[in-house]
């Protein structure tokens, strides 16, 4: 049987002109919109400049016509075309059957792309009055939970929002809520991406391990606003090491539904698996200390002792009970995974559905490495990493929509790798909205936007 494709809906919103583009008067571009929803196709047309009544120019000495500039162009594939609508409206066309389907239990991702200053953040998280979409989502979320909530009696089942909130700068991820620390992505023994903080001594072992990265969990929508209120602020002033402008990262916020009984069980895995870590260190290092004391290093090999004596009976009784402490710790971390996933499976449907917001880094700085303005090494190099991590996104939209299982393309930016899980989460549903100005003044960066959104719309 053929697998249903999982296509990326693209809806193109064009804002209306704004700040220095009205004080300007900048010409506008003329949009048609010809075919509308579900497969709309938009024509974006350049105003003609006087310098288009130039008929023939001089080249090399001699009079030529002059080749005239194409005006109009045709794009394709878009699940909607916004023009000048308010967030509200534009909520109810694209963002609202992506929290349906967190409520369903399942994952959605919404993507904003443009240049700088087309009014992602403006849609994403909103400005004054005009609440972003994740606000408007979240009240829709909570709305639900808390209809939910009030038909449940035991407290470790209250539903609740688990927030995570990274940015991604010039290949580093950084957790927004814990003060821009720099995190590691890693995959788990059992091929789950998991976001770490900076090694940490664990006081009682001795032994470095990594923190896990900053989660909340908010109870209400208010809470979840003053958490990504806090790691707004975090975005926009960065750290004392690293300065940033948040055109030139990508923010992802993540928002999964979650219950205390889930979160206490998945902490459980986390705690066995220390243990197992620490186990296995212990056993590790005996090992190591008896095979040292049996042998000598002879040019750069091991060779074993000619008088070399077997480990004493203390060691062989404390390396078997490590032994049988690792086989029981490797059963326990079975258990503890399955007691997640029961718990996940039994509990209300729409337990860990997931709703998660990127808002992605200015288009204009993808493809703009050599673009003939003068750039400092830093800036070719946060040019370089832009353009990276969006073709790795394009080529992930193109293998997600074929059902392709490859993990290969995830492992081209920390963007992707960020957005493995949620893109192949069983019926994930990905969005994308392409924001553009109406101004004439940015029809490059506009052409450039509508280019890649109909690339990733057409997959
Ligand atoms: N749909 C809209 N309606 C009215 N004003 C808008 C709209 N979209 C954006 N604006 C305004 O345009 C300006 C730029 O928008 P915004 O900051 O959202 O751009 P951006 O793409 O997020 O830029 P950056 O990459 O710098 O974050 C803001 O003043 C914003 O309020």
């Amino acid at each position: 049987m053929k697998s249903k494709t999982k296509r990326v809906d693209v809806h193109v919103r064009i804002r209306p002109r704004v700040g220095d583009e009205l004080d300007r008067d900048d010409p506008e571009l003329i949009f048609e919109m010809p075919t509308p929803t579900p497969k709309a196709t938009l024509i974006v047309e350049t105003p003609a400049t006087e310098a288009d009544e130039v008929e023939y120019v001089e080249v090399l000495g001699f009079t030529v016509p002059k080749s005239k500039p194409k005006r109009r162009k045709t794009y394709r594939h878009f699940a909607s075309i916004q023009n000048d609508v308010p967030n509200g409206d534009f909520y109810d066309v694209a963002v609202a059957p992506l929290v349906a389907q967190a409520l369903s239990g399942r994952t959605a991702c919404c993507f904003a792309y443009g240049h700088t200053g087309s009014g992602k953040t403006h849609t994403i998280l909103g400005y004054g009055s005009e609440r972003g979409m994740y606000d408007l989502a979240t009240a829709q979320l909570f709305a639900a939970l808390d209809e939910l909530n009030e038909r449940n009696t035991i407290p470790a089942d209250a539903l609740k929002v688990q927030v995570r909130f990274n940015e991604i700068y010039n290949g580093e991820v950084y957790d927004l809520l814990n003060d821009s620390a720099k995190c590691f992505v890693r995959e788990d023994a059992h091929g789950k991406i998991q976001i770490r903080g900076e090694l940490m001594t664990d006081e009682e072992t001795g032994l470095m391990k990594p923190t896990s990265s900053a989660t909340r969990v908010a109870s209400s929508a208010g809470e979840l606003w003053d958490i990504v209120a806090t790691g707004m602020a975090a975005r926009s002033t960065g750290n004392s090491n690293v300065h940033r402008a948040s055109s030139r990262s990508h923010a992802l916020l993540e928002l999964e539904i979650v219950s205390d009984r889930v979160l206490a069980l998945r902490s459980n895995v986390i705690e066995v698996e220390a243990a197992l870590t620490r186990t296995g260190h212990e056993r590790d290092t005996l090992e190591m200390d008896i095979f040292v004391r049996q042998h000598d290093k002879v040019e750069g090999k091991w060779v074993k002792k000619a008088d070399a004596r077997g480990a004493t009976q203390e060691e062989c009784s404390l390396l078997l009970t490590l032994r049988k402490e690792l086989v029981q710790l490797d059963k326990a971390i079975e258990a503890a995974h399955a007691a997640v996933v029961a718990a996940q499976t039994d509990g209300v449907s729409c337990l860990c559905g997931a709703l998660v917001f990127v808002d992605l880094a200015g288009s204009e700085h993808a493809g703009s490495v050599g673009d003939g303005i003068v750039k400092t090494e830093t800036e070719q190099q946060e040019c370089r990493e832009i353009n990276k991590s969006l073709s790795a996104l394009k080529a992930c939209f193109r293998s997600h929509s074929k059902n392709l299982s490859s993990a290969a393309c995830y492992r081209n930016s920390k963007l992707t790798l960020l957005l493995r899980d949620h893109f192949r989460a069983t019926n994930a549903k990905t969005m994308m909205v392409a924001t553009i100005s109406p101004s004439s003044v940015h029809a490059v960066q506009t052409t450039h936007t509508l280019q890649y959104a109909q690339l990733v719309g057409e997959t």
